[in-house]
């Protein structure tokens, strides 16, 4: 039987288990986590306002994304070091995105290669995998880590454009947390290091990043683009006039700047300003079926979780990332139903309410 019924119950199941540092470095915050506290709280300050009587006996959460399609709004956001949760790392977590039929975005700092994930998706029958990309400085290396990732059979790739430098998390800082265990490694970034060793390159952030680097990357791929971690409206408009092909909405689970509004706050202007030209996708703070409603409502065409994955493969591997994904799942028709539709297209900002 599964006893475990709520997100919230996998992030206690996974404190319980994991080391303590490991536990902080996935649930922690930058800084004084205002910001990590601010995802969640908003969500709690909308309101949602159903219609009734409305004769809709069926629901279908079925999604388009760019060129994929999956079963719910509901996606894997980029994490990294899986293994740190789980023996298999990323395998289990492609497993479990499989067995829901919905993407996981894969990151450039897996504990396990983006072939391997693709493959294991696959074996599992499958949902799509996109990959996540920090832009290196230097375009060859660019160039190589998403050459690896289209041949594996990514479908999107991921910009990450939220971390100039690493964010600060005072929880790691106290902590001692800097590296990874040893056997653990970047494997995306395996054979990168310009020497003739196997050596596993250090992933670079760099606030030297400009728009010119996506560019760079536009030229480089024909896969879709979704630029993740933006805030700023100009900032979403910009990133559609240099090539993206979706946006995302995201604050890195309130891990990079402390104190930036939560992303259900950002999301509306940002929509508005997308006006519609691409997808919009939003991630942070997202622990139940009515906050995932709320955002589709405001505008989102999907959403991303990032920790309750990662509290999912803490607490019972592939399978606890599976609870997670039906919990949210059942949420989120269950929350359809009483507000009265079918599909998470016809919700619009009418349905949400901000409370006094
Ligand atoms: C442990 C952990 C590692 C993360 N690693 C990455 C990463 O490598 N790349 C990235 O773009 N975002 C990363 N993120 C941010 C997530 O993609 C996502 O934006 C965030 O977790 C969403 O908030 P949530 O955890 O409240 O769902 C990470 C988040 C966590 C919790
Ligand atoms: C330079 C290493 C990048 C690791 C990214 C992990 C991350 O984004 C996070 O923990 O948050």
């Amino acid at each position: 039987m599964n006893t475990l019924i709520t997100i919230r119950e996998y992030e206690t199941a996974a404190r319980a288990v994991l080391d303590p540092v490991h536990f902080d470095y996935v649930s922690g915050g930058a800084r004084d986590e205002v910001t990590l506290r601010e995802n969640e709280a908003a969500y709690a300050r909308l309101a949602l306002l159903p219609r009734v009587l409305r004769g809709n006996p069926k629901r279908t959460l079925e999604t388009r994304l760019l060129n994929s399609r999956a079963s719910m709004p509901i996606i894997l956001s980029p994490t990294a070091f899986h293994k740190l949760m789980t023996g298999d790392g990323e395998l289990a977590t492609a497993r479990a995105a499989a067995a829901a039929d919905t993407i996981m975005i894969t990151g450039m700092a897996a504990t396990v290669a983006v072939a391997d994930v693709v493959a294991a998706a696959r074996a599992a029958g499958g949902g799509d995998v996109w990959f996540q990309l920090y832009l290196q400085t230097r375009n060859d290396i660019t160039a190589e880590i998403v050459s690896r990732a289209t041949d594996a059979g990514v479908t999107a790739v991921v910009v990450t454009v939220d971390s100039p430098v690493l964010g600060a998390g005072d929880r790691n800082i106290r902590n001692g947390f800097t590296d990874l265990p040893p056997g653990l490694a970047c494997e995306n970034l395996r054979g990168l290091g310009g020497d003739p060793t196997d050596r596993v390159r250090s992933i670079e952030l760099s606030a030297e990043l400009s728009w010119e680097h996506l560019d760079r990357l536009r030229a480089l791929t024909e896969l879709p683009i979704v630029l993740k971690g933006t805030a700023h409206p100009d900032d979403a408009r910009l990133g559609i006039e240099h090539g993206a092909d979706a946006i995302m909405v995201s604050n890195h689970g309130g891990r990079q700047l402390d104190g930036i509004p939560a992303t259900v706050d950002l999301l509306p202007d940002v929509v508005a300003a997308v006006d519609g030209r691409v997808p919009v996708l939003v991630d942070g703070g997202i622990r139940r079926g009515t906050d995932v409603a709320k955002a589709l409502a405001l505008g989102a065409s999907a959403i991303g979780i990032g920790r309750p994955i990662m509290w999912g493969l803490a607490a019972a591997g592939e399978q606890g990332a599976r609870n997670v994904l039906e919990i949210l799942r059942s949420e989120l028709d269950h929350t359809l139903a009483l507000l009265g539709v079918e599909s998470p297209a016809e919700l619009g900002s009418d349905w949400v309410v901000t409370k006094p």
